[in-house]
């Protein structure tokens, strides 16, 4: 005979921490989470959502709209203000909240503001995080902050941290997609390498595309050799002002919340068999790319959630170049953000560049000199057109 009226429960749920649960982007993915889109089978969740103090009212206003969609994978839903609270215990960690690019801050205010933020992420961190816990870093520059995180979080290792580079993954993984009038699906082996920048290059040589069941390259498949090489880069780098200004927006918050759900889908289910996604994680020295720096790489994960670096691919010189220079401009960025915050390690970086200034400034002399073998042209009527509906 049943003894007592409340229903079982299985008694563990995924503990899903997001924080600046409030704002835009936050709030879609707290939905999508809450509706089941990360979790296996039979999981639930305990949805803990993380606000600064003056947004408490509206965070609570959004659980409540929350908590009546009937969204049958959450146990609980936790709304705090106190990191320490938010992060113990806690199984993922999606960071959304800081402070954005809006008009009017440049890019050396953003990573000066988010470097101090994630200095108090990382130490609280260090004090409650767990051994296996999953962190994603969404706010931007991801790289920079990720960085900042980790310095102040030792306890954490690579494995606990990556940051979002899926956003231009699955960018132009669409816009092939709407090029050939086929399914996202059928493209595999793209990689956004480096960093989140108005410079991201993305690596369309490698990419291969399923026609007729065969895996073509993509070069072969797409035959405009011309387009994918001088145009398609420029194309993504300009996506997302596109889209803002098309939709009149402040950002293209759908984008991001789907990219940072899928993201931690693979993270714990596993990439696509034979294919890998875009990540920016922890380099351990890789292609060349200085240990301990956060990179976009080629990322494959295993169904028990454990990521590695895809190895082996070939990097031409064309490519090894804008590699090299995605390190450069994350090195400058890490250098003034740990300038903000006084680190030993700034005053040792400024050193080392100056030694390096002078030894360059030597060589030059028996260097010869090397021009960007790309023209970066305007966009013909054509293409417009052709993309216009993308
Ligand atoms: N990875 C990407 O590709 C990408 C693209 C666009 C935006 N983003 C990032 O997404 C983040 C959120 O964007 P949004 O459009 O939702 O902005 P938003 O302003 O609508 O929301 C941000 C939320 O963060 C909160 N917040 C601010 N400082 C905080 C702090 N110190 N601690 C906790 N919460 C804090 C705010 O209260 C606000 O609710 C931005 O920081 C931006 O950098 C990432």
């Amino acid at each position: 005979m049943c003894t007592s009226l409340k229903p079982t429960e299985p008694s563990h749920a995924l503990r899903v921490v997001i924080t600046g649960a409030s704002g835009e982007i936050g709030m879609m993915i707290s939905y999508m989470i809450a509706k089941g889109d990360i979790s296996g089978k039979n999981e639930l969740l305990d949805l803990v959502l993380y606000e600064n103090r003056s947004k408490m009212k509206q965070l609570k206003g959004a659980i409540s709209e929350l908590g009546t969609c009937n969204l049958g994978k959450v146990r609980s839903f936790h709304a705090t203000d106190s990191l320490m609270e938010a992060f113990s215990n806690a199984d993922v960690i999606i960071l959304v909240g800081g402070l954005w690019a809006a008009p009017g801050y440049s890019r050396n205010d953003l990573i000066g503001v988010n470097a101090l933020e994630f200095k108090e992420v990382g130490l609280v961190l260090s004090k409650v995080a767990k051994e296996t816990v999953k962190i994603l870093m969404v706010v931007e520059p991801q790289n920079i902050n990720l960085m900042v995180l980790s310095y102040f979080a030792p306890n954490l290792k690579p494995c606990n941290l990556t940051g979002l580079s899926r956003v231009d993954h699955n960018r132009a993984q669409t816009m092939i997609a709407r090029m050939l009038q086929i399914s996202c699906d059928k493209i595999a082996h793209l990689t956004m390498w480096g960093n989140r920048s108005l410079n991201i290059f993305p690596d369309i040589r490698h990419a291969k595309i399923e026609v007729c069941g065969n895996l073509l390259p993509a070069y072969e498949a797409i035959k405009d050799d011309f387009f994918l090489k001088y145009k398609f880069t420029e194309l993504l780098q300009n996506r997302e002002a596109d889209i803002i200004k098309k939709r009149k927006t402040n950002g293209c918050h759908q984008t991001v919340a789907s990219a940072a759900v899928q993201h931690i889908k693979d993270w714990m289910q596993g990439t696509k068999p034979g294919d890998w996604t875009s990540m920016v994680v922890i380099s351990d020295g890789s292609y060349g790319i200085d240990k301990g720096l956060a990179y976009s790489f080629p990322v494959k994960v295993s169904k028990q959630g454990e990521w590695e670096i895809v190895q082996d691919l070939d990097i031409n010189y064309y490519e090894r170049e804008k590699l090299d220079e995605r390190v450069n401009e994350i090195k400058t960025e890490r250098m003034f953000a740990y300038s903000i915050l006084e680190l030993p390690e700034a005053k040792q970086e400024i050193e080392k560049d100056e030694e390096c200034a002078v030894d360059q400034a030597r060589a030059t002399k028996w260097s010869f000199g090397h021009t960007d073998p790309v023209p970066c042209s305007i966009l013909g009527p054509l293409e417009q057109e052709r993309l216009g509906s993308m």
